[in-house]
């Protein structure tokens, strides 16, 4: 089961820049969430604050019954031990091989002999499609695959938390696809509590079991998927749809003659940016692989949206109780699948992972 990541009342500046201010929430322990909001509002600079790298000015982070704003150096170098983090630019070693960059948190933290290290970093290798890579340098790979590369470094320690800052940016369609069911069979198999920050809409509407978001130096709301899906706030309801109108803005916030003329050149015709169709919604959430054990994530989330259903307005009510029944019949196809084909995860077998991941090749 993943640790528990709790922060209360954070507050974040440089200088004299606020970043964010009085930042609370939980993390449900084994749940993957994800962190929205636009850029430039300080989503990386809490996933470092989480991992001890910046300091809060206020507030704590408690990791697994420690508060790491407070900590000794020692027990903060424990508790990282507990993270895997994939940086936004996956933050390689640039003199090193792939596979001596995957190798280290291993060298690092672990008594492990060569050999078994060799096991450990080959498999993640393999895991995140880059094999025949592993000699190659940072600089002799393209940018998704030294994305990838960091994934299989967060990967390494089997770690109870994971970080993932844009793992998609500046992959393909196909890949983020695999990707986000890598992460969503990585918590079925190991309840590891997940916290992904992106831009991508699609990734936030069918990975996560909870949606954050981050505006105006504030969290705006965090959530379960089906509460956020179904909220009118506006911001949430311009990011998920990418809309321009709204009160986000090219730079910082609107002011209101701008959100003005804006709605008068939509009422006269001209295009908001988002797609003609609202895409707010409860879409289905992304399911294991068949096979893999059933994600323990989805119930424990759905109880917790029981409590607070009734306190939601009406139509989000009917939304989320038709969602249940669709999740409770897509669980039960899935354990059809799972007895019909009893397929292995496509990386634990060989024929199967060349045959089915040739997207994921270098
Ligand atoms: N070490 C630092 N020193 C000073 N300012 C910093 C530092 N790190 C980040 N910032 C500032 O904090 C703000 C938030 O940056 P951050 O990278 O967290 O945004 P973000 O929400 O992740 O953006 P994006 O979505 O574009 O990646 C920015 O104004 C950035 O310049």
């Amino acid at each position: 089961m993943g640790a528990s990541v709790s922060v209360e009342g954070l507050t974040k500046s440089f200088g004299s820049q606020n970043i964010w201010r009085d930042v609370s929430l939980t993390l449900p322990m084994g749940e993957v969430s994800v962190l929205l909001g636009p850029s430039g509002t300080g989503k990386s600079v809490f996933l470092k604050t989480l991992i001890g790298l910046l300091h809060p000015e206020q507030g704590s982070v408690i990791i697994d019954g420690t508060d790491i704003t407070k900590c000794s150096s020692r027990e903060l170098y424990e508790i990282r031990k507990l993270f895997g983090v994939l940086f936004q630019d996956g933050a390689l070693f640039g003199s090193m091989s792939l596979f001596d960059n995957i190798a280290f948190p291993l060298r690092e933290h672990t008594k492990k002999k060569e050999d078994d290290i060799r096991d450990v970093v080959m498999e993640k290798i393999e895991l995140v499609g880059l094999t025949g890579a592993e000699n190659k340098l940072p600089g002799e790979i393209s940018g998704g695959m030294r994305k990838r590369a960091g994934l299989a470094r967060a990967l390494v320690l089997d770690p109870q938390i994971i970080l993932c800052d844009e793992p998609d940016s500046g992959l393909d369609p196909v890949r983020t696809a695999y990707l986000s069911q890598l992460l969503i069979d990585i918590n079925a198999q190991i309840d590891a509590t997940i916290l992904i920050v992106t831009h991508n809409i699609q990734v936030a509407r069918t990975v996560p079991d909870n949606i954050g978001m981050l505006f105006r130096k504030e969290l705006v709301m965090f959530g379960p998927r089906e509460v956020l899906l179904t909220s009118d706030e506006p911001v949430v309801d311009q990011f998920l749809n990418g809309r321009r109108i709204g009160p986000i803005g090219m730079s910082e916030e609107k002011d209101d003659a701008q959100q003005k003329r804006e709605q008068e050149m939509v009422d006269a015709g001209h295009s908001d940016g988002g797609t003609a169709e609202d895409v707010r919604g409860i879409v289905p959430q992304l399911q294991a692989t068949p096979g893999l054990p059933e994600r323990k994530a989805v119930a424990r989330r759905q109880a917790r949206v029981r409590e607070i259903l009734h306190t939601l307005p009406e139509p989000a009510q009917r939304a989320i109780e038709d969602s249940f029944i669709e999740e409770a019949a897509a669980q039960a196809k899935g354990r059809e699948a799972t007895r019909l084909t009893r397929p292995a995860p496509v990386w634990e077998s060989s024929d199967a992972r060349t045959e089915q991941i040739p997207a994921y090749r270098a």
